[in-house]
């Protein structure tokens, strides 16, 4: 897989150079999965972030290799990751736009599309995308917008890469918000469920860290039948509540306390 880069040489996935723009929760996933695959190695990655100390001792210590500032973080790859909060992506990347020119840069800040990219940076080669937290077990969602600036083999090269972090979904500008926000954002509201189905096997005297471990395998288990039968959730539920059973009554429960309207409430608090 190649890409153009700055000289017009091309670039790739086993050599390419990937650089984060900031190395936090979501930066710092993305480089645990790179480094999972032992497609990228860690000597292949390079972060900046604002607390060059931290990054630094966080770096080093996978074998990432740290910059002091992002002009030499973007002089120092072929492709770059913008992982930054969204309120201060406009101040980190302008400074440096003409260095940006010919190289791909891949967003994963929410609410920064194709066309608000191209409102501060013109003429760059950039691409939308909302990854989430699994991204660092290779087992992430990465939704991309269709609509790009990306050369065709930019774009290519970044797929592979992306691709190495788990499912990429292209979608259109007017999905990429809501599309972002239910894979973005529901690994906490996941996460708030594990948690809260493993305090209920404790309260009944399941060992703590045995309640966690039954309750993300049947997550995990769950989804994943889901997604190679294609089954209707709906049949999927039906299939565990024999009548008058156990579980009917725990569902009955839950529809009491609104837990579908409850769901769908978390996303519209999100996208109002
Ligand atoms: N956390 C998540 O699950 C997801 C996050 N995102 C997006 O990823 C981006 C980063 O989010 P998190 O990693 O959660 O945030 P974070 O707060 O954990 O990390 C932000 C990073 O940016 C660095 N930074 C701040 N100012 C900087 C500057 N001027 N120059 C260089 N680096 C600077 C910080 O030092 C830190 O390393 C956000 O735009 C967010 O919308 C997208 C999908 C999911
Ligand atoms: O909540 C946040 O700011 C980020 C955006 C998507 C998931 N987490």
């Amino acid at each position: 897989m190649m890409a153009p880069n700055r000289t017009g040489n091309v670039t790739r996935i086993d050599t390419v150079q990937v650089g984060f723009i900031g190395f936090g929760n979501m930066g710092r996933a993305m480089a645990e999965g790179l480094i999972r695959t032992e497609a990228i190695s860690a000597g292949r990655l390079y972060a900046c972030a604002s607390d060059y100390q931290r990054l630094a001792e966080r770096a080093e210590s996978v074998g990432i290799r740290p910059r002091k500032d992002v002009a030499s973080l973007v002089n120092s790859v072929d492709m770059i990751v913008v992982a930054v909060k969204p309120h201060v992506v406009e101040q980190v990347l302008v400074p440096v736009a003409k260095q940006l020119v010919g190289k791909p840069i891949i967003s994963i800040a929410a609410g920064w599309s194709c066309a608000d990219l191209e409102r501060i940076l013109p003429g760059t080669n950039h691409l939308s995308s909302m990854p989430n937290m699994p991204v660092a077990v290779n087992e992430g969602v990465i939704i991309c917008e269709g609509e790009h600036t990306l050369t065709e083999r930019q774009d290519k090269l970044a797929r592979s890469v992306l691709s190495l972090l788990g499912s990429v979904e292209d979608v259109d500008s007017s999905l990429l918000a809501a599309a972002g926000t239910v894979s973005g954002c529901s690994p906490a509201f996941v996460a708030m469920m594990i948690e809260a189905l493993g305090d209920a096997a404790v309260k009944h005297g399941v060992p703590r860290e045995m309640a966690y471990r039954i309750t993300s395998q049947t997550f995990a288990g769950t989804a994943r039948l889901q997604l190679e039968s294609g089954r209707h959730p709906a049949i999927m539920k039906d299939a565990v509540c024999s009548p008058g059973g156990s579980t009917i009554k725990g569902v009955s429960a839950l529809e009491a306390a609104g837990i579908r309207s409850a769901l769908i409430r978390a996303i519209d608090a999100i996208e109002a």
